[in-house]
């Protein structure tokens, strides 16, 4: 039987924050936990002060949830803030210094969005081997850090091996690939958020070998946080894709993320509705509970282009998990289609510009 998320809980529950005294779920250091079968992922966000401290309480709850019957891999992540770090500076009348141009890449796609778990890893990864398949050098650089999930996506487990001081990108499916998850594994203790975690982006834009790409897709972590400031603000980007769900929680947090692109005078380049319907397995009819219609209506509001509806099936999720996005796995049904129109309008876009 596979473990609940509940039983995680009530163990973090049991365990204490080393300096409080409380425990991890009063504390309020738990984020982003994810429990997928005999998978599960956390991380615990920790005051930068309870870092060292923590590092063996990461171990201890990393144990402990191994030890949970049902429970087959755990990853337990380890962040902080660190002390003294600045924070991103939006404010008007700012110099940042001048974008630095990716070497020998042609147009970086931002994929964001406001809210997690709507499906931006997985819009990313489809629309890379769709644009791929439209005849452009695609690579997807994961910067998930809260979850990377190209690596399981894009099913590349390899390790990637420096060339001339770069890294060379992991081919998949026709595309590269670059994940912070490749790089969190050498030092997976312990991950400084902020300007740190920003700084290993700009590393894994500049210091990999990307070239030669027509498109780089950028998998953000979700909201509006360090990481995407940076990009905007250090990186000339083509624009963003927002990814969204049509319910109304999903489209205030959209709302958010397309507000912070068009304060770092960032293009939109459109938003898509993902989990628009739900694709019934037995029969294929396409059912509306979700209220589809609302990305539709919020792009239409917001002035941006709306790219298109992706609906909720069982097998987009069974490839993903696979390690073949559907794209690939069933090019001919009718998700890669959507996935194709997709990609055509952001290709038209890119030729436009
Ligand atoms: N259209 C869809 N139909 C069915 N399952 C989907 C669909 N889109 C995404 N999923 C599933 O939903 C889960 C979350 O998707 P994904 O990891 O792409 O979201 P995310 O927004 O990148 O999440 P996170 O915030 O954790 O990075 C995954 O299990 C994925 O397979």
């Amino acid at each position: 039987m596979s473990v609940t998320t509940a039983e995680i809980k009530a163990l973090l529950a049991g365990i204490n924050h080393p300096r409080t005294g409380q425990d991890l779920i009063a504390e309020d250091v738990v984020r982003a936990l994810k429990v997928d079968g005999g998978h599960v992922q956390l991380v615990l966000d920790v005051l930068a002060q309870d870092a060292q401290a923590m590092l063996p309480v990461r171990d201890q709850v990393e144990a402990a949830i191994a030890a949970l019957d049902g429970v087959e891999n755990v990853s337990v992540l380890l962040t902080a803030e660190r002390k003294g770090d600045a924070p991103p500076d939006l404010s008007a009348g700012r110099t940042p210094p001048p974008p630095e141009q990716v070497d020998g890449v042609k147009h970086i796609i931002a994929v964001g969005s406001g809210k997690g778990g709507v499906g931006k890893s997985t819009v990313s990864a489809n629309l890379a081997l769709a644009l791929a398949d439209l005849g452009l050098k695609v690579g997807i650089l994961d910067a998930d850090i809260y979850g990377p999930s190209q690596p399981k996506l894009m099913g590349s487990n390899g390790r990637p091996v420096a060339m001339n001081e770069r890294l060379i990108p992991i081919a998949a499916h026709g595309v590269k690939v670059m994940s912070v998850g490749f790089l969190m594994e050498e030092n997976r203790a312990l991950v400084w958020r902020g300007p740190i975690l920003a700084g290993a982006l700009q590393q894994m834009l500049h210091d990999v070998a990307w070239a030669p790409l027509d498109v780089l897709i950028v998998d953000l972590p979700p909201g509006t946080g360090d990481v995407q400031i940076t990009l905007t603000q250090k990186t000339p980007i083509t624009g963003a894709v927002i990814v969204t769900t049509p319910q109304d929680v999903a489209l205030i947090d959209a709302r958010r993320a397309i507000d912070m692109f068009h304060q770092t005078e960032t293009p939109v380049l459109g938003l898509v509705e993902n989990m628009s319907t739900h694709i019934c397995t037995s029969c294929g009819n396409e059912d509306d509970v979700f209220g589809h219609g609302g990305g539709e209506a919020e792009a239409k509001v917001q002035g941006i282009p709306f790219l298109g509806a992706l609906p909720l099936t069982r097998v987009l999720r069974e490839t993903s998990d696979s390690g073949t996005p559907i794209v690939r796995a069933m090019p001919d049904g009718p998700e890669a289609l959507r996935f194709a129109e997709i990609a055509q309008k952001l290709k038209d876009q890119l030729a436009a510009l």
